[in-house]
């Protein structure tokens, strides 16, 4: 059996479809799973070293003004179709899956053109623009989040899945990871970093934090900087006077590979609001007090956010409000309420789709049949 995904321009579009196809590939261990992305994409680059076959398309992004520009991309765009419907015919899949940015556009509409069945993935509370305009065609729609559906046809088909997380962020256990981390059983353990990049707004406000509670007993920091912004941190760190080795209760990392392992053992996390760290949050049942990154397209982090507070799982703060003050405060307000943080904790957990990649499979399967 054959399938096609696509998806591209950042990570977060391309995770989500690396993920539905290994988890397509676990399903039907005889079928093919064709890549199709953008020429010169990040996708070109983690495709191939993910062990996936993968084709380009070449196709450029539309500006939301009008602009001269945008005849040349729909010129691309047709050309885009015509080579994806060549691609699409030659490899005969019998579903076509996007999860968004520009290049679904072409790949998913051909799918529509030659009558196959197609689905795509939502991963924010704020839909991206090609998915918006794809829903009126495809087969079915997939969300991260309830509160993307308003924002689709009331025809079309859509279901709530969640987004698939790694399979790591559901292995560690609470006790197991602690202990693996040096953290004492009974003493609260606060996670903070930005997105994968970091982010200097969170650092910043955090120096007061830790400065505020450097050395509070029972009281633990992981904090995450982000690699470029580690030694800017530092320095930060010493002219305010924070001293870090001093009493042990904070661990200062660039970056974070064990991630999965630390938000097992966490109480709380203070963090962006990306999909994909709100899957994994949630998955786990992590309470949180999310500071939406502001220039994510049309602010959909802030949406991500809204989200998961509304529901009780997290305390929202926007970037423009931020200060280390307000940060030490709210904080400080949480760790004294184990009863709130436990609240919270169990609202997210209801929040949880720890079978999103199944969930998805399964709407494929139905569609191949
Ligand atoms: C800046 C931006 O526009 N980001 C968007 C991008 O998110 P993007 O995928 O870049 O960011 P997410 O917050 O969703 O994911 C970050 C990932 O990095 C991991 N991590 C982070 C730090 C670290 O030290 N170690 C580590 O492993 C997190 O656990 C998570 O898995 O696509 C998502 C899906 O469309 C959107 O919701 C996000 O708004």
């Amino acid at each position: 059996m054959h399938f096609v995904v696509t998806g591209g321009g950042t990570g977060g579009h391309i995770y989500p479809a690396l993920a539905i196809a290994r988890g397509l590939l676990a399903k039907y261990p005889e079928a093919r799973v064709l890549y199709i992305g953008r020429d010169g994409g990040l996708e070109a680059d983690l495709v191939p070293r993910a062990n996936l076959p993968f084709r380009a398309i070449p196709v450029t992004g539309l500006r939301r003004s009008l602009s001269p520009r945008n005849l040349l991309v729909f010129w691309q765009a047709a050309r885009g179709v015509l080579l994806a419907r060549q691609i699409l015919a030659d490899f005969k899949p019998r579903v076509v899956v996007g999860t968004g940015g520009y290049v679904c556009g072409p790949v998913v509409l051909a799918a529509v053109l030659l009558g196959i069945p197609t689905l795509i993935h939502e991963q924010n509370a704020l839909p991206g623009l090609t998915n918006r305009l794809l829903s009126r065609f495809v087969s079915q729609v997939a969300l991260t989040f309830e509160d993307a559906r308003k924002y689709f046809p009331r025809k079309a088909r859509v279901k709530v899945t969640g987004l698939p997380v790694r399979p790591e962020v559901l292995a560690w256990r609470r006790d197991e990871a602690r202990r693996a981390m040096g953290i004492p059983e009974d003493a609260q353990l606060v996670l903070s970093f930005g997105g994968s990049q970091g982010a200097r707004m969170i650092n910043l406000a955090m120096i007061e934090v830790l400065k505020q509670l450097n050395g509070r007993e029972g009281v633990y920091f992981l904090h995450v900087t982000g690699s470029g912004h580690y030694e800017e941190f530092c320095a930060r760190a010493r002219e305010a006077g924070l001293s870090i080795a001093e009493n042990g209760n904070i661990i200062l990392v660039p970056y974070l590979d064990e991630m999965p392992r630390a938000m097992a053992a966490a109480d709380l996390v203070i963090c962006r609001a990306g999909a994909a760290t709100l899957s994994e949050l949630t998955v786990v049942g992590l309470p949180a007090i999310l500071i939406p990154y502001p220039y994510a397209t049309g602010n959909h982090q802030e949406y991500n956010a809204r989200s998961l507070e509304r529901e009780g799982a997290a305390l929202v703060i926007r970037d423009r409000d931020l200060t280390g003050p307000l940060l030490a405060e709210k904080l400080v307000q949480l760790l004294a309420q184990p009863a709130k943080l436990k609240a919270m904790a169990g609202a997210s957990r209801r929040l949880g789709r720890a079978r999103a990649l199944d969930e998805i499979v399964e709407i494929i399967d139905n569609l191949a049949r």
